[in-house]
């Protein structure tokens, strides 16, 4: 799973929040992530970068606080990983997020064309299915001609993982699942039917319930103060080690992201995707659907759609 390739720089942007410095934590802890230097960017005090800077692992560490800074954290930077921005409250959609976080990704992702083009781009920031095509298309707008935007729906498919073993009595790290679409409710769509066990129509229905609403449960466990920080930076390194692993032609498992992509009308969808050494994406499908998935597919697209123009609109009318 880890690459052997190069050393690279990666930025954080957002890395004084709730996942930002879990996530950080797991960057910089694992010597094998091949890391040069981590950039630490937030608006908020980085105090937390001469913390982590005390750990003994040969990635450097240098903290960027404020806009004026964040030029200098992104110059250079391999991947940037977007976790800045709000998160939810009970009673909260992720779409409710998107007055506040739509401008915050677009004026990071600006930054990103500007001062690492070519850089891998890992939104996290919600909703997703929205951020995405702001990031894409705000890049393209600034002339990059193929941006590097990948959406993090790593969690659905670990809860997936999880929700399965808890049914069937499974060590979680043995069930492995697809799960497409998007990253909000109903545009969730987990395939049950590529998991190495077998589920009861009644169970299917549980799962998929379970497993597009996880985020509300933590959202409701959490009262009001934010949402999934923990398991999401756990994803979220997850993701980025599979990712590079790919891009460096050492893994054969294609992670999943939501991405741009011409296979469906909506123009972006989550599945796996097979990352070319060129920057070429290109998403895998998922086959032999059955009824029941196809289904959800259907409601996914229909609403994942809505988000993706909503997105897109504000690119365009926001443009620099
Ligand atoms: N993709 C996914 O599966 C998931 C996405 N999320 C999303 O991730 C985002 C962050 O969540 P948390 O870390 O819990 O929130 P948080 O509020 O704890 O941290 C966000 C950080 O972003 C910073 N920030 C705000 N504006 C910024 C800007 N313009 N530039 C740089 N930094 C800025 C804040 O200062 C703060 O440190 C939320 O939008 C949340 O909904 C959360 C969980 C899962
Ligand atoms: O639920 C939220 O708002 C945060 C999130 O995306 C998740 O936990 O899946």
């Amino acid at each position: 799973m880890y690459s052997t390739g190069k050393l690279r720089k990666v930025a954080v942007l957002g890395a004084a929040g709730g996942i930002g410095q879990p996530l950080s934590l797991l960057l910089k802890s694992d010597a094998k992530s091949r890391i040069s230097d981590l950039a630490l960017y937030d608006i908020a005090n980085m105090g937390m970068a001469a913390d982590l800077a005390h750990i003994p692992t040969a990635s450097r560490v240098k903290g960027f606080s404020g806009e004026g800074e964040l030029p200098h954290a992104l110059d250079k930077a391999d991947v940037v990983i977007i976790p800045a921005g709000v998160p939810r409250k009970p009673g909260m959609t992720r779409d409710d997020l998107f007055n506040i976080n739509a401008s915050i990704v677009r004026n990071l992702v600006a930054a990103c064309a500007k001062y690492c083009p070519s850089a891998h781009v890992l939104i996290i920031s919600n909703p997703v299915n929205s951020t995405v095509p702001i990031a894409y298309e705000t890049m393209k707008s600034l002339g990059v001609a193929q941006p590097n935007v990948f959406g993090v729906t790593t969690l659905d498919i670990i809860r997936a993982r999880t929700f399965i073993a808890e049914m069937k009595g499974l060590n979680p790290t043995d069930v492995t699942v697809k799960v497409v679409g998007g990253h909000s409710g109903p545009t969730i769509v987990p395939i049950l039917s590529t998991a190495s066990v077998k589920f009861t129509e009644e169970e299917s229905k549980s799962l998929v319930q379970r497993i597009q609403y996880g985020g509300d449960e933590v959202v409701k466990a959490k009262a009001g103060a934010g949402s999934a920080t923990l398991s999401m930076a756990f994803a979220a390194k997850e993701f980025y080690d599979s990712f590079v692993a790919v891009i460096d032609g050492v893994s054969s498992v294609n992670p999943v992201a939501f991405v741009k992509t011409d296979a469906f009308e909506t123009g972006y969808f989550a599945s796996e995707v097979k990352l070319g050494p060129n920057g070429s994406v290109k998403s895998i499908l998922p086959e032999n659907l059955s009824p029941y998935e196809k289904e959800l597919l259907k409601t996914a697209l229909a609403d994942l759609a809505k988000d993706i123009r909503k997105g897109e609109e504000f690119a365009r009318s926001h443009a620099h």
